[in-house]
């Protein structure tokens, strides 16, 4: 029930991103080559190449000239100085991995702090919501103030790194009175889909980041296996139980997300538990020893009766809601001869195919209209957050560009 809440108010807005143009592209360009083979999977190293040869079509012919080297590279290799990034990234290794690093990177990092797993936001006088950065120091005059031990900060979780190499970490003060805190911050705690609404850029996937650290941190306190205390490192990026020598590491459950097309259609479906109106793409958890590709079909086969031709991936995204999953999206298509849809009503409400017009219709609304009883009256999507919404963005594109 709790999970239907996160597409309560679509407040953000969608946005043609060049990503997203680019793959339009690249979907189209795999259909001009006739690269719609039985379960042809584009791997990243292929979809990143055909991604930087789109964004010079659309940037004009510069970028062409580039060495061939640059054209092997993920985009934001391209983007970014590699030397920045290869530092900031062995510098965030020797802090996850080094507990005295770790130790002496918390004096000069950047603090998130959460309450029972609700992360502290400070509205901006122009209104703007942000994750505020707190510095130790000032955490441990707050833990001071209020009573407590300023050591505590020490149980904060290293969650990433500034392109400046400062390192971020979150800590949850659930154990202190929440209004202390928050008056003492100049801030609000606020439930984790809540401010999935409310943050902008990076900010969202990093709070969320750092909750799905401290709920894995605050779940894993005992071994499987002996039902002994595990003992965290200093970054937080393990747990060990000493007694049997077992190690534990945060985990996240993939989850495969499909948007299936017949070439003119797409399928979309609703569970029981979404709010009124809102259709999504189909997912489903990825059984122990599968592929993604062999999870796709299963579950396609499972929730609506068909049997998929071709695949094409196209992102993941970590999503935090209700436990850690990894989502890999892709594009799928069926036979246009075989588009029976048989639901299996213990999974689904409801799957029904939708034309071009309706998606454009659905991608447009901002915040749907509601009854007297606050409940959407309309045909709507999951918000731009959510990455089932950039696989119906880019199918409609994609339409939008055969047409
Ligand atoms: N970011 C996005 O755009 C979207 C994300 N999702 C997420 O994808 C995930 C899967 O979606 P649904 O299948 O609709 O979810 P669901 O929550 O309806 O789960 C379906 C079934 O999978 C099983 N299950 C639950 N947790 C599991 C786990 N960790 N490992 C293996 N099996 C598990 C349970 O039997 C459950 O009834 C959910 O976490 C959902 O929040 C779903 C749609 C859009």
């Amino acid at each position: 029930m709790n999970e239907v809440k996160l597409y309560l108010t679509p407040l953000l807005q969608r946005r043609h991103t060049l990503c997203q143009w680019q793959r339009s592209l690249h979907a189209l360009s795999v259909n001009t080559f006739g690269l719609c083979a039985l379960t042809q999977v584009v791997f990243p190293f292929y979809f990143f190449r055909l991604r930087i040869w789109t964004a010079s079509k659309i940037c004009g012919t510069l970028n062409m000239l580039q060495p061939l080297r640059i054209l092997f590279r993920p985009k934001w290799m391209v983007s970014r100085s590699s030397a920045s990034y290869v530092s900031r990234m062995r510098h965030l290794n020797k802090i996850k991995e080094e507990d005295e690093a770790c130790r002496a990177a918390l004096q000069s990092g950047n603090i998130f702090l959460y309450h029972k797993l609700a992360p502290l936001l400070r509205r901006t006088d122009s209104g703007i919501y942000q994750l505020p950065a707190l510095q130790t120091k000032d955490v441990e005059e707050i833990l001071e103030k209020l009573g407590e031990d300023k050591e505590m900060v020490k149980e904060s979780i290293l969650i990433n790194c500034t392109e400046q190499n400062e390192a971020q970490f979150s800590f949850d003060v659930g154990a202190i009175e929440q209004a202390a805190v928050e008056e003492l911050c100049r801030g609000t705690f606020v439930d984790l889909r809540k401010a999935f609404f409310l943050l902008r850029g990076s900010e969202a996937p990093l709070v969320a980041r750092g909750q799905a650290l401290l709920r894995w941190h605050q779940t894993n306190g005992f071994c499987s296996s002996t039902g002994q205390p595990t003992q965290r490192n200093q970054s937080g990026s393990q747990r060990v139980c000493h007694s049997s020598g077992i190690t534990y590491y945060p985990k996240m459950s993939p989850v495969v997300i499909v948007l299936v097309s017949d070439g003119k259609r797409c399928l979309l479906g609703r569970q029981s538990t979404f709010p009124r109106g809102m259709y999504s793409a189909l997912a489903g958890f990825c059984d122990i020893g599968e592929t993604m590709e062999e999870a796709l079909r299963r579950e396609i086969a499972e929730e609506v009766g068909l049997e998929v031709e071709s695949i094409q991936y196209s992102g993941s995204q970590h999503w935090p809601f209700p436990q850690s999953s990894f989502m890999v999206a892709c594009h799928a298509t069926v036979n246009p001869d075989k588009t029976h849809v048989s639901v299996d009503k213990v999974e689904l409400e409801d799957a029904r195919w939708f034309s071009l017009e309706e998606v454009q219709e659905a991608l447009a609304i901002k915040a749907p209209p509601r009854n007297n009883k606050g409940e959407p009256t309309v045909f709507w999507v999951p918000p731009s957050y959510a990455i089932a919404n950039r696989l119906i963005q880019e199918w409609a594109n994609q339409q939008h560009l055969k047409s």
